[in-house]
């Protein structure tokens, strides 16, 4: 693992002020939506799901307001019109798993069964289809992966996959656990690269955000058709890579 840079970021009063406006935001809203997700429980998925989305568009709106944070993709083309997809995603911090749901739509994404437990977020969360892994349980964890994500796919739903496992911090970078590419081999389905770096802005765990604009880049389609899950996984891994040198070098 290569050394993280530590960001050089100052907070001031409004980084303070607007990150407390935003958790306050969060805490409330997430009690609303949840409550209503859970109320229409009963009701067909797309009910549900189009609730999140405007959970997330709302989200996203107080990021900006209250913090400054935006974000710009590059490369929104590449992602099919047609037909699910494995997206294969950097992971810095907690914005890609709720912002990656505004441009690539519909989708579920791969993520620890332990944020199913979160009142009324993650009870809410449970009934959007997700695949929830133990990741201490690696062996039953690919299981469920392949399994549940090759019916997310042909029911139509993209599968958000962060390969790396964990938030790591940005200029850092952790080899890719193959699950991700595993799925594309046995499905058939394409994988769509995806680097960002929102942990410049959001770091992991962190109560503050930073004004700024994420950049997003997403990288086009690589087939999984006669190729095997290793040399998939090294196709993607080496385009996020080079994508994250190219938004390393952007920012000078
Ligand atoms: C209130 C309404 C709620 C509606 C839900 C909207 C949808 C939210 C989508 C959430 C998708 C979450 C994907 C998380 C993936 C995941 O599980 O990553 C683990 C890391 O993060 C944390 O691990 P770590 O960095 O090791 O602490």
């Amino acid at each position: 693992m290569t050394q993280p840079h530590i960001s050089s970021r100052k907070a001031d009063f409004r980084v303070y002020l607007g990150s407390t406006l935003l958790f306050i935001y969060i805490v409330i809203s997430t009690l609303i939506v949840g409550v209503a997700i859970l109320g229409g429980y009963f009701l067909p998925f797309q009910w549900r799901y189009k609730f999140a989305d405007i959970w997330i568009d709302c989200l996203l709106y107080m990021l900006k307001l209250c913090c400054g944070l935006s974000y710009e993709v590059e490369g929104l083309e590449h992602i099919p019109q047609d037909r699910a997809a494995i997206v294969l995603s950097k992971h810095q911090s907690a914005w890609e798993t709720v912002a990656l749901r505004q441009f690539i739509r519909p989708q579920t994404a791969v993520l620890k069964k332990s944020l199913l437990q979160i009142p009324f977020g993650g009870w809410a969360l449970a009934t959007l289809k997700p695949i929830a892994i133990d990741r201490q349980n690696q062996k039953e964890a690919l299981k469920m992966l392949i399994d549940q994500g090759i019916e997310r796919l042909q029911e139509g739903l993209f599968v958000v996959v962060f390969p790396e496992g964990t938030r790591v911090a940005p200029g850092a970078h952790k080899k890719f656990n193959a699950g991700g590419a595993m799925l594309a081999q046995k499905s058939g389905f394409p994988v769509i690269p995806l680097a960002h770096n929102a942990g410049e802005f959001w770091p992991r765990n962190s109560f503050l955000k930073y004004p700024g604009v994420i950049k997003v880049k997403i990288g086009p389609p690589i087939s999984s058709a006669d190729k095997k899950s290793k040399d998939i996984n090294a196709e993607a891994e080496a385009w996020i890579t080079q994508a994250m040198a190219k938004i390393e070098a952007e920012k000078h």
